[in-house]
């Protein structure tokens, strides 16, 4: 299929049994362009996170879509992901980057902060993430940004920017011709009516009108 310059990043739901979300994800994957996965559970143990990350990274990694854990850059490096994503209040960046390489992609929260992802981009993360654009449901956003702040930092920056919370296919066109690099994405994709895969092959036309 055509790559576009924006991308689909998948976000996992916070709470998943890992057997029966994998169907989901092998149905989300094989229906249209994804850049990438990231696994992101809340409040379960070390050896929960391992075992999601056993059963779900091979089947992005076997499709060449980036598996990226959330939160925890020791069990990234230790499960084979292939990347960590942190925020300001988890392990800092300079950490991380120890911890999983420099070969491994680490991803940083930057709310609506341009100081935030200057420090990240001047730091050497492989991405800066800005959020939430829209009301959520999956988590409790406490930052609010506006697409001109994608539109500022993708004219001034190399280092990739991502887009978060609330996104869904009625609502990316903006942030798309913004310049996101990404739309990292939960609920429009697995809560979508139709299943993951209609989301995904609707998030990628729209993704695709976006940018004429
Ligand atoms: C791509 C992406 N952007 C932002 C976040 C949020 O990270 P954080 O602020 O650490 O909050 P939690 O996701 O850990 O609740 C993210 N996970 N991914
Ligand atoms: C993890 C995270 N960080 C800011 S908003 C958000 C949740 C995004 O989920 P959704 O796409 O369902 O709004
Ligand atoms: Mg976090």
């Amino acid at each position: 299929m055509t790559e576009t310059a924006c991308r689909l990043y998948l976000v996992t739901p916070p709470v998943l049994e890992p057997a029966a979300f994998a169907p989901k994800l092998t149905e989300a994957l094989d229906a249209g362009d994804v850049a990438c996965v990231q696994l992101r559970l809340k409040d379960c143990s070390d050896d929960a996170v391992r075992r999601a990350c056993d059963a779900l990274r091979p089947i992005a990694q076997e499709r060449g879509v980036a598996f990226i854990l959330n939160d925890h850059p020791q069990l990234a490096r230790e499960t084979g992901c292939d990347g960590v994503h942190v925020g300001q209040k988890d392990t800092p960046y300079a950490q991380a980057r120890r911890i999983v390489g420099n070969d491994a992609i680490v991803g940083v929260t930057c709310h609506d902060s341009r100081h935030l992802a200057m420090e990240a981009g001047e730091a050497g993360a492989d991405y800066v993430a800005f959020g939430a654009f829209f009301p959520t449901t999956t988590k409790d956003a406490e930052f609010k940004a506006e697409p001109e702040l994608l539109r500022w930092w993708s004219e001034l920056m190399e280092v990739p920017c991502v887009a978060i919370g609330g996104i869904t296919q009625e609502n990316c066109g903006p942030l798309v011709s913004a310049g996101a690099d990404f739309l990292a994405v939960v609920g429009a994709v697995w809560n979508h009516p139709d299943g993951p895969g209609a989301a995904v092959k609707a998030f990628n036309a729209a993704i695709a009108a976006a940018e004429g």
